[in-house]
């Protein structure tokens, strides 16, 4: 049995791996005897490193860790980037997932969490390059904290429309700038397929009501699951 962590820098997700079975659970409430039955932990961390090393103490001493790097090339999948290991390792993951699941597809793959990653992924393997943008719930705090009489409060999940106070005007500027984003990279490539993943990604399939657009929650789950074998 595996262990795989996807820390991102708001949340920590955490799955066991076991005969091609994946269940959530909460790290810090594994038994000892869970430990016990842990093989090896597969770590996807985009967190800073005093939160790496928070999570690297959860862990007993004794279990096998791998932290995972976005490389050049992996299982038929080559990086875009100049310096490969400057990708964020969740999105080489979710290609590397999206690739298992639809192998030689053109795929948009937009993971929606603390920030919105857009990458596309061409049918021969080749990850064309991507876009980066503040999420949902990031847009809202940076625009709250760059200016004086703006303030924020959560947002409101149903469709957009013009809002008449401050708060409800940035949760829809908020939203409106995600879904925007998302439909650009949609029509920029509007052959490939739309996968989705991350905290928000059920809100905008939910949105966007006439794209095929798949949510696949576990996605980097999937590319995590990939290296089990290969280590
Ligand atoms: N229980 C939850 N806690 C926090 N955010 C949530 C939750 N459920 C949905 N969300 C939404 O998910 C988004 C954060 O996504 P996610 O949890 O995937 O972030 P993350 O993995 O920490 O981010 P990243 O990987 O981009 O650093 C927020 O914009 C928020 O609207
Ligand atoms: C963009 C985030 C924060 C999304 O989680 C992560 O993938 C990251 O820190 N990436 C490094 C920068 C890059 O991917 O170009
Ligand atoms: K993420």
């Amino acid at each position: 049995m595996q262990l795989l962590i996807d820390q991102g820098n708001s949340r920590t997700k955490a799955k066991l791996y076991h005969q091609g079975e994946f269940s959530t659970v909460a790290m810090t409430e594994l038994t000892a005897d869970q430990w016990q039955q842990i093989d090896q932990v597969l770590i996807a961390s985009v967190a800073s490193v005093g939160q790496q090393q928070q999570l690297q103490h959860i862990i007993p001493p004794t279990t096998p860790v791998r932290w995972l790097r976005s490389s050049a090339h992996a299982f038929g999948i080559t990086n875009s980037y100049p310096l490969p290991e400057k990708l964020g390792v969740d999105r080489w993951l979710a290609m590397l997932g999206a690739a298992l699941l639809y192998p030689a597809q053109s795929v948009l793959v937009i993971d929606a969490g603390t920030a919105v990653t857009m990458d596309w992924l061409d049918a021969d393997g080749m990850h064309a390059g991507g876009w980066i943008l503040a999420g949902l719930q990031t847009q809202q705090r940076i625009l709250v904290a760059a200016t004086a009489q703006v303030d924020a409060d959560s947002v409101s999940l149903q469709a957009l429309q013009p809002a008449t106070s401050t708060t409800a005007a940035v949760a829809e500027g908020a939203k409106a700038a995600v879904l925007g984003a998302v439909q650009q990279a949609i029509s920029l490539r509007p052959d490939a397929m739309v996968l989705l993943t991350g905290g928000d990604a059920a809100f905008i399939q939910q949105q966007l009501k006439n794209s095929a657009v798949l949510v696949e929650p576990k996605l980097i789950f999937y590319g995590l699951a990939r290296f089990i074998d290969n280590n």
